[in-house]
């Protein structure tokens, strides 16, 4: 691999990998950028009356023009690091005001959240860039909304619990992708039969993915008596898009499945619509909660024992080649979330990026669990769940009563034959 006009740079057998989100180029230096510094450091120098420009006037008597002539030389981008360090409130305030007038470009580094609040506040002329363990992100949204962000992410920690298990983990594995689809579809219809004979409902949870199209195995003819009209249908993770987007899973769940059998329609449970529609996740994740709370309050969604935390009756559940399920990612404070039902994710690494999820806590109560995985991609992460690695949020998968994996040959390719 060459790289353009750089003869003297080649790779040969080599593997190389981009990431989603990386960006490559080449950083070149303009031959007519000359670097200035000016440290706060030298402010015993300065003269009271002096301003910077008097100061580099000073020092360089034999500069060309007046002082707008040396002040437009200084530069069209600033590089400004703890610039309030030693400086007072008013002076924090007029450095705040001069940035905000400043034409040309600033990359501003500071931990002083009101000074970067004054600076940062029209999202037309500022973006806000996160430093943190060794990499920088940009933060999509503005700096209010990153601040609350953080508090989410301290609220989560501080609730954060040590992971036990209710159940043993389980696992079946299956020769193909489609016996995994119908033994899907078999557990499911048992279920229902149980539920519904039971408590007269069957709370389900779905999620997206290949999942969508394996429920259409239910609906052949030996399933014909399921009881439709009995069936309450959520989503432990939806991603926040309208709801007539072909990344909805209401809607493609709705086009290859609900559509085909006779659930009330008041028994499907989707996203808030205009929060999906405007792209709210945070809202649509607050009203989802809230339609748990209400459903529960009704008796519809049972409660855990004494946690009071709802219980569902069966969640088919799926899982990323990164070992994620529902939009709960690993390295995302998302699932450490202990306090709400429902929580938000405004950057998941799966696309898209908006996505609301049921917290760990809700994933768990549930009587049933089953997670179904299929394909060769996925034999890393499987590997590593039945090893516990619980850096994997579906490792940390349990339920009440029972939490089992179905998987095909080529997800389980890569268990020890001990497991
Ligand atoms: O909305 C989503 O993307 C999902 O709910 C997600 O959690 C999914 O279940 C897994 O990513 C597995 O997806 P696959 O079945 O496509 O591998």
């Amino acid at each position: 691999m060459v790289y353009p006009e750089r003869l003297d740079f080649k790779l040969s057998d080599a593997d190389l990998g981009i990431d989603m989100g990386t960006r490559v180029g080449e950083v070149r230096r303009s031959q007519t950028l000359r670097i200035g510094r000016y440290s706060q450091h030298f402010v015993n120098q300065l003269k009271m009356e002096e301003t910077p420009v008097h100061y580099l006037l000073r020092l360089h008597p034999d500069q060309e023009g007046d002082q707008k002539a040396v002040r437009a030389k200084l530069g069209k981008f600033g590089l400004q690091d703890e610039p309030k360090n030693h400086l007072d409130m008013q002076t924090i305030d007029a450095l705040a005001d001069a940035l905000d007038g400043f034409k040309g470009g600033v990359v501003l580094v500071s931990h002083d959240s009101r000074l970067i609040s004054r600076v940062c506040q029209d999202e037309e002329k500022s973006e806000i860039w996160v430093v943190k363990d060794g990499t920088v992100t940009f933060f999509q949204g503005t700096f209010e909304e990153y601040k609350e962000e953080l508090k989410r992410e301290i609220k989560a920690e501080n609730h954060m619990a040590s992971y036990s298990a209710n159940t043993k983990r389980e696992k079946k594995v299956f020769d193909t992708e489609d016996d995994v689809a119908k033994a899907m579809a078999e557990y499911t219809f048992n279920l229902s039969k149980k539920f519904c004979k039971k408590r007269g409902y069957f709370t389900i949870v779905l999620s997206g993915g290949d999942l969508v199209l394996w429920l259409k195995k239910l609906l052949v003819p030996e399933y014909a008596d399921t009881e439709w009209s009995k069936w309450h249908v959520f989503w432990v993770d939806e991603r926040v898009v309208p709801l007539d987007d072909k990344d909805s899973n209401y809607k493609q769940t709705l086009d290859s499945f609900l559509s085909e059998v006779p659930i009330p329609t008041s028994n499907i449970y989707a996203i808030d619509q205009n929060c999906a529609a405007l792209g709210d996740a945070k809202g649509a994740a607050i009203l989802y909660e809230e339609c748990i709370k209400r459903l529960v309050n009704q008796n519809i969604i049972r409660t855990y024992k004494s946690s009071g935390f709802p219980q569902f009756d069966l969640q088919l559940l799926g899982m990323g080649p990164d070992g994620h399920m529902a939009s709960l990612f690993p390295g995302h404070y998302q699932i450490k979330e202990k306090a709400s039902l429902v929580t938000y994710i405004t950057n998941s690494p799966k696309l898209p990026p908006k996505r609301i999820t049921f917290t760990l806590p809700v994933i768990n109560c549930a009587s049933y669990n089953l997670m179904a995985v299929c394909g060769e991609a996925q034999a890393d992460a499987v590997a590593k769940v039945f090893n516990d690695d619980f850096n994997l949020p579906s490792a940390r998968l349990s339920a009440d009563t029972q939490a089992i994996w179905y998987l095909d040959k080529a997800a389980a390719s890569e268990l020890p034959k001990c497991l």
